[in-house]
C-alpha cells in the first residue's frame, strides 16, 4: 500500500513504542523510516569512544555534522547507556541544527517517510501529514526498556532504570532547544494499556482518515 509523499512524525518519551510504531507504520504504507534518536545516539558514542566529555559543544557539533546517516548501526548504539549519553549531547544547539538538516533531507526523499524522535512535529518535520505523541506511564516503558535489556542477556535493575528514564524524560522536556513536547496539532496515543497491535492498529486509523482527505482534496 505505498502511499508516495506521505510524512508522519512520530515523538513521544524513551521506551514509549514510538519506534516500533513507526518500524511498522514504514513497512505498511511502503515509506521510509528513519529513528532520530539513532544519529544523538551516534554523535554521543563518537565522543564516548575518544574520550572527550560530552559537553565538548564543538566537537559535538563536529561529530554531528561528519555523521553519514547510512553508517548508523542501531546494534552498536542500543545500549542503555549511549541513550543516557545521547540526551546530553541533545540539549546542545549546534548539534541539533546538524542533524535536523540532514533529517529533514531525509524526510523529503521520495517515497515519503515516518520518522520518529522528540522533536520531529515540532521542529524537524512541522507541516508532516501526521503527527503521533505516543506516550506510556513511566514505569510501563521502564519496564519494557527492563525486559528489553534482560531478553538481550544483560544485567539491569528495574529501579534503576526507571530512575534513567525519569531523569532523561525530565531533561529531553526541559532543555531550552525543542524539548519534547506534543505539537499543538499531534493525536496523543498513550499505551500504557495497548499492546502493539492495537497501538499500530489506532495508528493505522488516523492515518487512512488523512488519506481519505487527501483523496478527496
Ligand atoms: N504497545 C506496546 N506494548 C508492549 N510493549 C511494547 C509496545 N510498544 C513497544 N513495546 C516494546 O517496548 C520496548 C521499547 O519500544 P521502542 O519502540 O524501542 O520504544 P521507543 O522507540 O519509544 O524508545 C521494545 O522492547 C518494544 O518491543
Ligand atoms: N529527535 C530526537 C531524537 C532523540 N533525541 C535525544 O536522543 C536521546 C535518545 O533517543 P532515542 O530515541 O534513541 O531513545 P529511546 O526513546 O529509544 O530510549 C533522547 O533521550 C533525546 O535526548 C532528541 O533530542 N531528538
Amino acid at each position: 500500500m505505498r502511499q508516495e509523499g506521505l510524512i508522519i512524525a512520530i515523538d513521544g518519551p524513551a521506551a514509549s513504542g514510538k519506534g516500533t510504531l513507526a518500524r511498522r507504520l514504514a513497512a505498511h504504507y511502503g515509506l521510509n523510516h528513519f529513528d532520530t534518536g539513532l544519529s544523538y545516539r551516534a554523535v554521543a558514542k563518537a565522543l564516548l569512544d575518544t574520550g572527550q566529555p560530552l559537553d565538548d559543544a564543538a566537537a559535538a557539533e563536529e561529530a554531528a555534522r561528519a555523521l553519514d546517516f547510512r553508517t548508523l548501526d542501531r546494534e552498536a548504539l542500543s545500549a542503555h547507556s549511549v541513550g543516557e549519553a545521547a540526551s546530553s549531547v541533545a540539549v546542545i544547539p549546534g548539534v541539533r541544527r546538524a542533524l535536523v538538516e540532514k533529517q529533514r533531507t531525509f524526510a523529503e526523499t521520495p517515497p515519503g517517510a515516518v520518522l520518529d524522535g522528540r522533536d520531529i512535529g515540532t521542529v524537524v518535520c512541522p507541516d508532516a501529514d501526521l503527527k503521533l505523541y505516543v506516550t506510556a506511564k513511566a514505569e510501563v516503558r521502564a519496564e519494557r526498556r527492563w525486559q528489553e535489556i534482560v531478553a538481550a542477556g544483560g544485567k539491569a535493575d528495574y529501579a534503576t532504570v526507571l530512575a534513567d528514564v525519569e531523569r532523561r524524560d525530565a531533561r529531553d522536556m526541559s532543555r531550552a532547544d525543542s524539548p519534547l513536547k506534543p505539537a499543538d496539532d499531534a493525536h496523543l496515543l498513550d499505551t500504557s494499556e495497548m499492546d502493539i497491535e492495537t497501538a499500530f492498529l489506532a495508528a493505522t486509523r488516523l492515518i487512512d482518515e488523512v488519506l481519505a482527505k487527501k483523496k478527496t482534496i
